[in-house]
C-alpha cells in the first residue's frame, strides 16, 4: 500500500521567526492558519500590496509585523520558516533557492514540489491538537476529516487531559510502574471516552 512519509512536528512559533511573502488571499489564509494555532507567533509579512483583512489581523496581534514593499533577499536573514504566497512562480523559485542555501524550511503555496513542509488541517480541543495530512492528495478530505474529528471528540476532552496530568504528577514509584498505572487507568478510554478516576 502507498504511505505518507511526512514527519509531523508541533512548532513553537512564539520562539521562532516566520516570514510570509504575499499579502493577497493566499497570504491571508496562511496568516490565519498560523495565528489560529499560535496567536503570539512572530510573523513578518512582506508584500507589495497588503489586503485590509491582513492589516486588521496585524492590529490584533502585536507580534505580526507588516512590510508593504517588494521582497528583498535580506528578508530571509533572521527567519526560521518561510511561507511564499505571491502570484509569481519565478519569484518563488528564486526565493526557495536562497532559502535552501540558508537551510530555512519553506512552504510554497500551490506548489507542493517546492515545499519542505505542508500545512495540515488542525483539530483542537483545549490542549489536544491533531494534525491531518493527506500527503497533498486532497486538502478537501483533510478539511472533512478535521470536521469529523471536531464533532466526534467529546467536549470534556480537555478535562480528561488535566485530570491525567494531576494523576501522573501524583503517582509515586519508578518509571515502569508509572507507565503501567497510566496504561491501566486508561484502558477503557477507547470504549467509553470517559475520564479516569484517581487510582
Ligand atoms: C500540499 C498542500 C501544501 C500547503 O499548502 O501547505 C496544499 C496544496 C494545495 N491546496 C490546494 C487547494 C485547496 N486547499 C484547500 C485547503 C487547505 N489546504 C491545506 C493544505 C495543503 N494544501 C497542503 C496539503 C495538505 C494535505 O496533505 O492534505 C489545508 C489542509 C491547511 C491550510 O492551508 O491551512 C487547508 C484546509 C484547512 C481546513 O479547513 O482544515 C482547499 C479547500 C478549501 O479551501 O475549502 C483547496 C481547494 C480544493 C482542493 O483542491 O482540494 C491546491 C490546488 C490549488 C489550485 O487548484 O490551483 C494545492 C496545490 C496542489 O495540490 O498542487
Ligand atoms: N486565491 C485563492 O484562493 C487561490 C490562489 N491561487 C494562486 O495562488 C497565488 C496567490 O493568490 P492570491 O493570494 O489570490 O493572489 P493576490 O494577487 O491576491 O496576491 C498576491 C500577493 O503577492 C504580492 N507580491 C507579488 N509580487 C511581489 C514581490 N515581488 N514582493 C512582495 N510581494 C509581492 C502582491 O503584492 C500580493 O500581496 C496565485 O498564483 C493564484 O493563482 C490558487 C488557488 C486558489
Amino acid at each position: 500500500m502507498e504511505r505518507n512519509n511526512l514527519f509531523p512536528v508541533f512548532l513553537k512559533l512564539e520562539s521562532l521567526s516566520t516570514l510570509i511573502v504575499g499579502g493577497g488571499n493566499v497570504g491571508l489564509e496562511k496568516l490565519s492558519a498560523v495565528l489560529k494555532n499560535s496567536p503570539a507567533a512572530n510573523v513578518t509579512i512582506v508584500a507589495r500590496n497588503i489586503q485590509e483583512p491582513i492589516k486588521e489581523l496585524a492590529r490584533k496581534h502585536a507580534h505580526v509585523k507588516l512590510e508593504e514593499r517588494n521582497f528583498k533577499l535580506w528578508d530571509l536573514w533572521d527567519k526560521d520558516l518561510v511561507i511564499l504566497a505571491t502570484d509569481n512562480r519565478q519569484l518563488h523559485e528564486t526565493i526557495r533557492k536562497f532559502a535552501r542555501t540558508r537551510k530555512l524550511l519553506i512552504n510554497v503555496a500551490d506548489t507542493p514540489d517546492l515545499c519542505d513542509f505542508y500545512l495540515g488541517s488542525v483539530v483542537t480541543k483545549g490542549n489536544l491538537k491533531i494534525g491531518v495530512s493527506t500527503n497533498g492528495k486532497s486538502p478537501t478530505i483533510s478539511k472533512r476529516i478535521r470536521e469529523y474529528l471536531e464533532e466526534a471528540l467529546p467536549e470534556d476532552t480537555n478535562d480528561l487531559l488535566n485530570n491525567m496530568q494531576k494523576i501522573r504528577e501524583q503517582i509515586k514509584g519508578d518509571f515502569s510502574h508509572k507507565v503501567k498505572v497510566l496504561n491501566d487507568i486508561t484502558t477503557s478510554f477507547l470504549e467509553t471516552g470517559t475520564t479516569p478516576v484517581n487510582p
